[in-house]
C-alpha cells in the first residue's frame, strides 16, 4: 500500500490549497478527485462559471455601455446559447488545467476516483484508479451539492439546480428562481440582463439578510428596475411540468398565486458531500445537512482526520475554503504561519450591480448599542464614475462616532468586489476617517469613494455647518 503523510479528498478550493501547501513544506501528499475536471464548485460548477456568465451577459447586452458612446445594442437571442456559454467553458477548462499543473508542480500524487474510508488511515479509491492508500493524516474537502427538495421534479431540461443551469442549450424566455440567497440573486440578475423575464421567489421578507439593510434595499430596487419580479414571503407548493417544451410550466405558490414560466431554477441551499465517503467505517461525526463537525483547528472527532470547505458549512465560500485549506495544514504540520480565519473577511456578491461588504452592518451596530455614524459617497458624483457612466452605486462607511474608527464598509456598484479590499485593511487595522482622508489616491479612481465617504462622515459628526 502506498504511504503518504497526507491524503486530501477533493480538489476544490479547499483541497487544492491544502495539498499544495503541505507539499511545499516537503510532505508526501496524495489528492483524490472523483470528477474528470479538477476544481469542484469553485471552478467547474459554481464560482468561476457563474462569474464568467455575469461578464458574458454584460458584454452581450451592453447594459453598462448602453448609450455611453451613442451606440445602443441589445442582447440578441440569435447570440446562440453556444456563444453565451463559450467563455464560461473556456475559463472553466483552463482554470481546471491550472489546478492540475499546480498540483503536479508541487509533486502531489494524483488519484482519480471516488474516495471512501476503510479505516482511519486507509482510503480506498474506486474509479479510473483502483487502489488503497495509507495516510498519516487525512483532510476531507469534498464540498457540497445543491439541495433537492422532494416536491421539485428536477429534469435537467427545464427544471434546474445551480449545477445543471450551466448546461442550458437554449435561452429561457422566462425563469422562476426559488431562493433569493447569493446563488438565486446572482442568476436572477444574469438572466434578466440577457432579456429573460425572471421571477424570484423568497420565503422571507428580505433578500440577503446578512447585508446592511440600506444596501440590500438598494439591490432590490436595482433588480426590480431590471424587470425582475421579486415575490417575498412565499414558496413553492407544487409544479406542473407539461410533456411539451412549448407549453409553459405551471408553478403554484404557497400564497395561492400561480406563475407560467419557460424554465425553473431551484437555488435554496446546499448539503455536504459525504454520501460516498463511508464515514460510518470510522465514526466521523456529522450534523445537519450532511455537514462534518470540526473543532477550531478543523479536526473531526477522529484525531488524524480533518475537514475544511463547504463540507463543514458556514461560511462556505471559495475564498474562505482556500484559506481553511491553508490553515488546516498549519495545524496538522505545525507550520506556525496561520492560526484561524480573520474575524472579518469580505463578502462579494456578483449580482448586477455587484455588492461587497466587510465588518459591521448598521443593524448590527444598533443591536450592539455602538455609538455609530455613517458617511456615504456615490459613484455618479465621482469623476471616474462619470467617465464610466455609472448612474447608480454607493459606498458607505460605518464608523464609531467618538473615535471615528471604521467598523464596516458596504459597497454596491461596479467592481465593488475589487474596491472592498482597501476597506478590509481599514477595518482589520482599525483605521479612522482621518487616516482615509490623509491618503493620496490615483485620480480619477473609484477609490475616491472612500475619501468622499470619509469627508461625508466627518460632516455628519463634527462639522460646524451641519
Ligand atoms: C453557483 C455558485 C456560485 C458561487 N460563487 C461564489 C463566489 O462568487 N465567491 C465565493 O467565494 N464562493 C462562491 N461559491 C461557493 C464556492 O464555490 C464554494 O464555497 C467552494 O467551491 C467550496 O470549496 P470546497 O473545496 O470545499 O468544495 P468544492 O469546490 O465543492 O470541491 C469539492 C471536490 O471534492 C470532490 N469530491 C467529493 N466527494 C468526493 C469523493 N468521495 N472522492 C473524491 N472526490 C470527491 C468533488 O468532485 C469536488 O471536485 C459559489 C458556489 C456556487 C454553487
Ligand atoms: N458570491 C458568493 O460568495 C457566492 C455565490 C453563490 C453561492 N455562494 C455560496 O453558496 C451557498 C449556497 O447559496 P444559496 O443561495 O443556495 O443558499 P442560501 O442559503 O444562501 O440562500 C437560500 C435562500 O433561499 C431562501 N429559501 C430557502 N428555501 C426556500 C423555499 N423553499 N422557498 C423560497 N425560498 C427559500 C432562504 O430564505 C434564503 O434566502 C451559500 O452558502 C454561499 O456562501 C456564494
Amino acid at each position: 500500500m502506498q504511504k503518504f503523510d497526507l491524503i486530501v479528498i477533493g480538489s476544490g478550493p479547499a483541497g487544492e490549497k491544502a495539498a499544495v501547501k503541505a507539499a511545499y513544506f516537503g510532505y508526501k501528499v496524495a489528492i483524490i478527485e472523483k470528477e474528470e475536471l479538477f476544481g469542484g464548485a469553485g471552478t467547474v460548477t459554481g464560482t468561476l462559471p457563474s462569474k464568467t456568465l455575469k461578464e458574458t451577459a454584460l458584454y452581450f447586452s451592453d447594459k453598462l455601455e448602453k448609450g455611453l458612446y451613442g451606440i445602443d445594442r441589445t442582447f440578441s437571442h440569435e447570440a446562440s446559447m453556444t456563444a453565451f456559454m463559450y467563455r464560461k467553458n473556456l475559463v472553466k477548462d483552463s482554470s481546471s488545467k491550472e489546478i492540475f499543473h499546480n498540483l503536479s508542480r508541487h509533486h502531489v500524487s494524483i488519484f482519480y476516483g471516488v474516495a471512501s474510508f476503510e479505516n482511519a488511515h486507509s482510503i480506498h479509491v474506486q474509479g479510473k484508479d483502483r487502489v488503497s492508500l495509507f495516510g498519516e493524516f487525512i483532510i476531507i474537502a469534498t464540498g457540497s451539492y445543491p439541495y433537492h427538495p422532494a416536491n421539485i421534479p428536477f429534469d435537467n431540461k427545464r427544471i434546474h439546480d445551480s449545477d445543471t443551469i450551466l448546461q442550458l442549450t437554449r435561452h429561457p424566455s422566462s425563469l422562476c428562481i426559488v431562493g433569493a440567497g447569493v446563488i438565486g440573486c446572482e442568476y436572477a440578475t444574469i438572466f434578466a440582463t440577457i432579456g429573460t423575464h425572471v421571477y424570484l421567489i423568497n420565503d422571507k421578507e428580505k433578500i440577503l439578510p446578512h447585508l446592511d439593510e440600506e444596501i440590500s434595499n438598494t439591490l432590490v430596487k436595482e433588480m426590480q428596475s431590471s424587470g425582475i419580479d421579486i415575490l417575498f414571503n412565499t414558496s413553492i407548493e407544487s409544479i406542473d411540468v407539461p410533456p411539451s417544451d412549448q407549453t409553459p410550466i405551471e408553478v403554484h405558490l404557497k400564497n395561492n398565486k400561480s406563475l407560467e414560466v419557460d424554465m425553473f431554477l431551484f437555488a435554496a441551499g446546499r448539503s455536504g458531500n459525504i454520501k460516498q465517503l463511508k464515514l460510518e467505517q470510522v465514526g466521523v461525526k456529522t450534523g445537519k445537512r450532511e455537514l462534518i463537525i470540526v473543532d477550531h483547528q478543523y479536526r473531526t472527532n477522529i484525531s488524524n482526520i480533518f475537514a475544511v470547505g463547504d463540507v463543514i458549512g458556514f461560511p462556505a465560500l471559495a475564498s474562505t475554503s482556500m484559506e481553511q485549506g491553508r490553515i488546516v495544514v498549519a495545524h496538522i504540520f505545525q507550520t506556525q504561519d496561520l492560526e484561524h480565519l480573520p474575524t472579518y473577511f469580505p463578502y462579494g456578491i456578483y449580482t448586477i450591480p455587484e455588492v461587497s461588504t466587510i465588518g459591521l452592518t448598521t443593524e448590527e451596530a444598533k443591536e450592539k448599542n455602538i455609538l455609530y455614524a455613517t458617511g456615504k459617497a456615490y459613484y455618479a458624483n465621482m469623476p471616474r464614475g462619470k467617465i464610466m457612466g455609472a448612474k447608480t452605486g454607493m459606498l458607505k462607511l460605518l464608523f464609531h462616532k467618538d473615535t471615528l474608527q471604521i467598523l464596516g464598509v458596504h459597497i454596491i456598484g461596479r467592481i465593488a468586489t475589487e474596491i472592498i479590499h482597501y476597506g478590509v485593511i481599514l477595518v482589520e487595522d482599525k483605521k479612522t476617517l482621518h487616516h482615509v482622508i490623509s491618503q493620496v489616491f490615483n485620480c480619477p479612481t473609484l477609490h475616491d469613494l472612500y475619501k468622499y465617504a470619509a469627508y461625508d462622515g466627518l460632516i455628519q459628526t463634527t462639522s460646524k455647518f451641519k
